[in-house]
């Protein structure tokens, strides 16, 4: 019998859309606390490598392994419900994981303070920012306290100041929660600052695990 300590096991994975090979013999381990980068062009197959850890995509050859018990995804772009507001859209997720309502508005109110939100609490999506409604995307995956963590370009469209404050916040709920995190970026300072050890995309199914 195997003794499970890992949070997500990628086992000689291999994914291809037609001729474009992204991955081939991938193979890692993700423990609790760990937190993990991705790093690589446009089109190299981050995207694609999230989709397969949380089970939306299968992989073509190899075995994944996701062992947390509640996985949150962060996407690209922030799929907010555009007639709820940004404390409803937090509320909601956590009232749909069994958290009751009152409770769920307060906890939400609390994340997007968090994130900076003070005076957008009440504001509908179309009120907010790009940039604020991923915040309020990411408030919302965060507030659940998931054990593995998802975040594809989670930072893309925040200021720098933002950007490091994200950051921190990652780092700490590995840290105090030990939750597991994988995320993408096209920031190396980003990668360098936030990420334990670094997955990169070469290219023609390369994938290289860097610190
Ligand atoms: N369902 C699909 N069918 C066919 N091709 C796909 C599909 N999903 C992704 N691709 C292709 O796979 C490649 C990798 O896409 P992916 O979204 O994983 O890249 P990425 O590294 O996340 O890019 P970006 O940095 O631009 O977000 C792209 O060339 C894309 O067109």
């Amino acid at each position: 019998m195997e003794t499970v300590s890992a949070v997500l096991r990628f086992r000689q994975v291999g994914m291809a859309y037609g001729k474009l090979v992204l991955m081939n013999g991938l193979s890692f381990c993700l423990k609790p606390g760990q937190v993990v980068g991705l790093s690589g062009k446009s089109g190299a197959g981050k995207t694609t490598l999230l989709r397969l850890a949380a089970g939306l995509t299968r992989p073509e050859e190899g075995r994944i392994n996701n062992f947390a018990g509640k996985t949150g995804f962060v996407f690209q772009e922030p799929r907010l419900l555009p007639w709820r507001t940004a404390r409803q859209n937090v509320a909601l997720a956590l009232m749909a994981v069994g958290t009751q309502k009152t409770r769920a508005l307060k906890q939400a109110g609390q994340m997007l303070e968090c994130m900076e939100l003070d005076g957008f609490l009440d504001a509908y999506p179309n009120r907010l920012s790009g940039g604020m409604q991923q915040r309020v995307s990411l408030a919302r995956a965060l507030a659940l306290e998931p054990d593995l963590l998802l975040l594809d370009e989670p930072t893309s469209a925040l200021d720098q100041g933002l950007k490091t404050r994200m950051s921190e916040m990652i780092r700490e709920l590995a840290r105090e929660k030990g939750a597991a995190v994988l995320f993408s970026s096209h920031s190396e300072q980003e990668l360098k600052n936030t990420a334990d050890w670094i997955l990169r995309f070469k290219g023609k199914g390369l994938v290289e695990i860097s610190d």
